[in-house]
C-alpha cells in the first residue's frame, strides 16, 4: 500500500496555468500519479499568474499559450523581465514550429504539445526540476561561500571539526539538500562518511527515516530483497510479505554504503531504480514509486574501478549528480585537538570517569603521525587509553604503542611489497653524514620544532640532538 507523505516533492512550487479546468485536472493527476510531483498549484485564469508570481515560492510554470485576459506568449515575456529565475515550460494546443521557436527564443525553457504521449511530457517537467535544482545548488554555494557561514548548524553538531576544508563540506552540504538527486560521499575508511550521509538527511528536512543499508556482501538476489522487498510466497521460504528498505525509508532517505562493492548484477538494477525511480518488489508485477533520496558511500576510487570495468559508468555518473569528498585526517590536522577533546568526554562517560587532563605534548605527537584508520583510529585511541587511565592526567603511553604498532606494520609491509630500498632512486647516493642531516631536518619539521618530539622519531635522547642541531648551525 503506498502511503501517503507530507514532504512536497519538489522543493519549490509548479505552477499549472490554463484556462481548460480538465486539462489542469489530467495534467496535475499525471505529474502525480507517474512522478510524485506533489507541490502543484493551479491557475485557470491567465491574468492572476504575475500575482501569483510575486507571493514567491514557484520555480516552474507549465504554460498554456491561448488563454482569454493575457495571452501565454505576453505571459512568458512578463516573466521573462519579471522573474528570471522562474523555468517555463510551454504546453499548447498549437503544434506549431515558428511558434515554438518564438517561444524558446523568448526565454522558454522547453515546448510541448497537448498531444504529445503523457510520459514525454512527465519527462520534460522531470528535466526542469532537475536543472532548477542545479541552478539552486549552484546559488545556494555561491551565497554560502561568501558568507562563510552554516544555516543549519546543529545538522553537523555530530561532526566536530574546525578546518575550513570540512566548513566548506557542510556548506555543500546544505546547499544539496533540497535537491532530490543523489549525493556521492567519498573518503578514504574512516573519516566519517557516514556521519556525512547523516547530515545530509537531516539538513533536507525530510520527515521520513534514514535508512542504511550495507551493501557489500550483498549478493544480487539479497541485494533485491532488501531493498525492493517480496511478496509473499515469491520463492520458497517468502511465508509473509515483507517492505523493502525503498518502502521503509518512504519520504526520507536511503543510504547505501561501501556502493563501491556491489556487483555488476546489482549495479544495473539500481541504475534502473534511479532513472525510471520506480522498483517491483519481488514476485510483484505493479511498479512502486520510490519515495526516498539516495545517498550513497565509498571508499573507493570510483573512477579507477570504471577505468578497469568494475563498476558502470553510467551509474557512476548517475550517483554523483553532486559529490561531497570527506577529507583524511591527516590532510586537516587542525581537527586533532578537537577530536580528542570530544572522544575524550565520550569515552570518560562511557566508562564512568573524570574527562582526564591531556599532555601538553599529545596533540603535536598525534599531528605527526598518519593515521591511516583517520577518525576511527584516533577514536579508538582515545576510548582505549580512557579505559586503562587511573590518574589526573591521561597517559600518553597506549597512544605511542598504537602509533609504534602501526609504524611497524607499515615497515613491515613496506618490506613485503619491496618497498626495502628508500634510496633506490637517488644518484649519487647521500654520504652518511648527509643522510644524518636531512634525517635530522625532517624530524624537526615532523615534529614542529618540538625537540623531544624529534629526538624520539630519530631513537636518541634531547640533549644528544640539541647536540647535533647545534653542530648543524655552526
Ligand atoms: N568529525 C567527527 N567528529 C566526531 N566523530 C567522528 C568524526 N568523524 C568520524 N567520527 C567517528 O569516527 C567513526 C567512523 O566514522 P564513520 O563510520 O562515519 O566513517 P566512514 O567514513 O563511514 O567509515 P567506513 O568507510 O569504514 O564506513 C565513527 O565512530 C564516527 O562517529
Amino acid at each position: 500500500m503506498i502511503k501517503i507523505d507530507n514532504t512536497p516533492y519538489p522543493s519549490f512550487g509548479i505552477l499549472l496555468v490554463d484556462d481548460e479546468l480538465a486539462w489542469l485536472r489530467s495534467l496535475r493527476l499525471t505529474l502525480e500519479r507517474s512522478a510524485g510531483i506533489s507541490n502543484i498549484r493551479t491557475c485557470a485564469d491567465s491574468r492572476q499568474v504575475m500575482d501569483i508570481l510575486d507571493e514567491g515560492g514557484i520555480g516552474l510554470i507549465l504554460l498554456d499559450l491561448t488563454m482569454p485576459g493575457l495571452g501565454g506568449e505576453e505571459l512568458l515575456t512578463l516573466i521573462g523581465e519579471q522573474h528570471q529565475d522562474i523555468q517555463v515550460i510551454v504546453i499548447s494546443g498549437l503544434n506549431q514550429l515558428e511558434t515554438a521557436v518564438r517561444c524558446i527564443k523568448q526565454g522558454a525553457f522547453d515546448y510541448f504539445v497537448k498531444t504529445d504521449a503523457q510520459e514525454h511530457i512527465t519527462k520534460g517537467v522531470l528535466h526542469a526540476i532537475r536543472t532548477r535544482e542545479m541552478q539552486s545548488v549552484n546559488d545556494g554555494m555561491r551565497q554560502r561561500i561568501l558568507s562563510g557561514e552554516l544555516e543549519n548548524p546543529e545538522a553537523f553538531e555530530d561532526i566536530a571539526s574546525v578546518s575550513p576544508t570540512m566548513l566548506a563540506v557542510f556548506q555543500y552540504v546544505e546547499a544539496v539538500a533540497a535537491s532530490s538527486q543523489p549525493v556521492l560521499v567519498t573518503g578514504e575508511s574512516g573519516v566519517g562518511k557516514e556521519l556525512v550521509a547523516k547530515a545530509v538527511h537531516q539538513v533536507s528536512g525530510r520527515k521520513g527515516p534514514l535508512v542504511s543499508v550495507n551493501v557489500a556482501g550483498l549478493d544480487d538476489t539479497s541485494f533485491s530483497d532488501t531493498l525492493f522487498g517480496h511478496k509473499r510466497g515469491a520463492f520458497t521460504g517468502a511465508a509473509t510479505a515483507r517492505a523493502g528498505m525503498i518502502e521503509q525509508a518512504y519520504g526520507g532517505t536511503l543510504f547505501l554504503d561501501e556502493i563501491g562493492d556491489l556487483s555488476l548484477q546489482s549495479q544495473v538494477k539500481l541504475l534502473r531504480l534511479l532513472q525510471e525511480g520506480e522498483y517491483f518488489p519481488l514476485g510483484s508485477d505493479r511498479p512502486k514509486l520510490m519515495q526516498a533520496r539516495v545517498v550513497v558511500a565509498t571508499h573507493q576510487d570510483l573512477p579507477e574501478k570504471v577505468q578497469r570495468g568494475e563498476f558502470r559508468k553510467d551509474l557512476f555518473y548517475r550517483l554523483c549528480a553532486h559529490h561531497v569528498h570527506v577529507p583524511p585526517l591527516r590532510e586537516r590536522k587542525a581537527d586533532i585537538p578537537v577530536l580528542l577533546d570530544r572522544f575524550l568526554e565520550e569515552a570518560a562517560a562511557e566508562f564512568g570517569k573524570r574527562k582526564p587532563a591531556i599532555p601538553k605534548e599529545l596533540p603535536v605527537h598525534l599531528s605527526t603521525y598518519a593515521f591511516p584508520g583517520n577518525v576511527r583510529e584516533l577514536r579508538g585511541m582515545v576510548f582505549d587509553a580512557v579505559s586503562t587511565h587511573k590518574a589526573k592526567v591521561l597517559s600518553m603511553q597506549s597512544f605511542l604503542k598504537a602509533m609504534r604498532r602501526e609504524h611497524e606494520l607499515v615497515d613491515e609491509s613496506a618490506l613485503a611489497g619491496g618497498g626495502a630500498r628508500p634510496f633506490a632512486g637517488l644518484e649519487p647516493l647521500p654520504t652518511i653524514a648527509e643522510s644524518t642531516v636531512l634525517l635530522i631536518e625532517e624530524a624537526m619539521e615532523r615534529a614542529k620544532g618540538n625537540q623531544t618530539l624529534a629526538a624520539r622519531m630519530l631513537g636518541i635522547s634531547q640533549p644528544a640532538l640539541s647536540k647535533r642541531l647545534k653542530q648543524l648551525k655552526s
